[in-house]
């Protein structure tokens, strides 16, 4: 198997059978195609955000990826790994951190769902202490350990969480929202840790995310999936392109005034001294900054990234139209 083909999607397919109720003692059967005809690469080492609106595909993917779904068609191979037919064999190599529910065991301490982790992937006692040892200093856990899982905080737990899915050493990681609900610190400390662990270990990394941030800071690469189908697959720039997104800048005046003008951004919203300015996601902010603060008496700015169903909404539209 190439590095360039470390994980690998031919035409991958998964049709649910749903039935629903339509009357007393009748029942339609209909088919959900949750996957259709999916393929890419992903290269051994690599970062890759996986997006998509609700309800596109994405979980199925990372189910199919992790052998816990089989596919109804295609071929599929992670690290050379068949995962629905090895799963265990598989398990081994990979790590998965959903952030929405967590892996582990709530009403005991940390350090307890570690030592079953140990004991459940055969980790040699080594290489666990060292695994342990280092995600403890870089996710700062050590106060943490002792602590009931249902006693942590949610960026806490979900910091936990992460060291969880890498102490047998994962050559790939999965990660579902692993930042979803979490504070501007936790972020930012859960968003460097992955990138130094993507650095150092070359672990391969498919992120899933609404977090259009996630991706910008972790990133380089990014596949929207929507209906089951691979709807675009490049850098984020290019998606920004594709869907021609815009950032938005907020400015507070110091009282109520009329529309600003500035060139280069078009206000979309005042709501009393506040007004907001929509912009193109690829163009600086400093120019509009620096007209509106030679023009207007501001109190106070912040810019506000588009998010990830907007770029895709615009995506589709121009879609449409083109
Ligand atoms: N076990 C299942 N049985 C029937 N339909 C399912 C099943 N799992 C998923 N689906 C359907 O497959 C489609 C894709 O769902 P999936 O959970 O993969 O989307 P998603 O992109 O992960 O969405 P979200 O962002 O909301 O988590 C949806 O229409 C969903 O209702």
């Amino acid at each position: 198997m190439p590095d360039s083909d470390f994980i690998r999607l031919e035409e991958v397919e998964k049709v649910f059978e749903v039935r629903k109720r339509t009357g007393f003692m009748k029942r339609e059967r209909r088919e959900v195609r949750a996957v259709d005809s999916l393929s890419f690469s992903v290269a051994r080492g690599e970062m890759v955000g996986y997006i998509g609106p609700n309800g596109a595909g994405k979980s199925t993917t990372i189910k199919m990826l992790t052998g816990i779904l089989t596919p109804s068609g295609g071929r599929l191979r992670v690290a050379g790994i068949d995962p629905s037919r090895e799963r265990t064999r598989l398990a081994q190599r990979i790590g998965v951190v959903f952030g929405q529910r967590t892996t582990l065991w709530w009403d005991l301490p940390l350090i307890d769902s570690y030592r079953l982790a140990h004991r459940m992937y055969r980790i040699p006692e080594a290489r666990y202490r060292e695994n342990l040892a280092r995600c403890v200093e870089l996710l700062e856990l050590g106060d943490l350990l002792d602590v009931p899982v249902r006693q942590l905080s949610l960026g806490q737990r979900m910091r936990g969480d992460i060291a969880a899915a890498l102490l047998h050493d994962p050559e790939v990681l999965y990660l579902d929202e692993p930042t979803i609900g979490l504070d501007v610190v936790s972020k930012a400390k859960v968003r460097g840790f992955l990138r130094e662990l993507n650095a150092e270990r070359g672990t391969t990394v498919l992120l899933t995310t609404h977090d259009l941030q996630d991706i910008e800071q972790l990133c380089s690469r990014v596949m929207v999936i929507d209906h089951g189908r691979l709807m675009y697959d490049g850098p984020l720039a290019g998606l920004h392109e594709a869907g021609e997104s815009e950032r938005t800048l907020v400015v507070d005046l110091e009282r109520e005034l009329p529309p600003v003008e500035v060139p280069g951004a078009r206000v979309v919203r005042v709501e009393g001294p506040r007004q907001s300015l929509a912009f193109p996601a690829g163009q600086s902010a400093a120019p509009l900054v620096a007209h509106l603060a030679a023009r207007y008496p501001l109190v106070d700015l912040s810019v506000r990234e588009p998010d990830i169903e907007a770029v895709i909404a615009k995506m589709y539209a121009e879609k449409a139209v083109s």
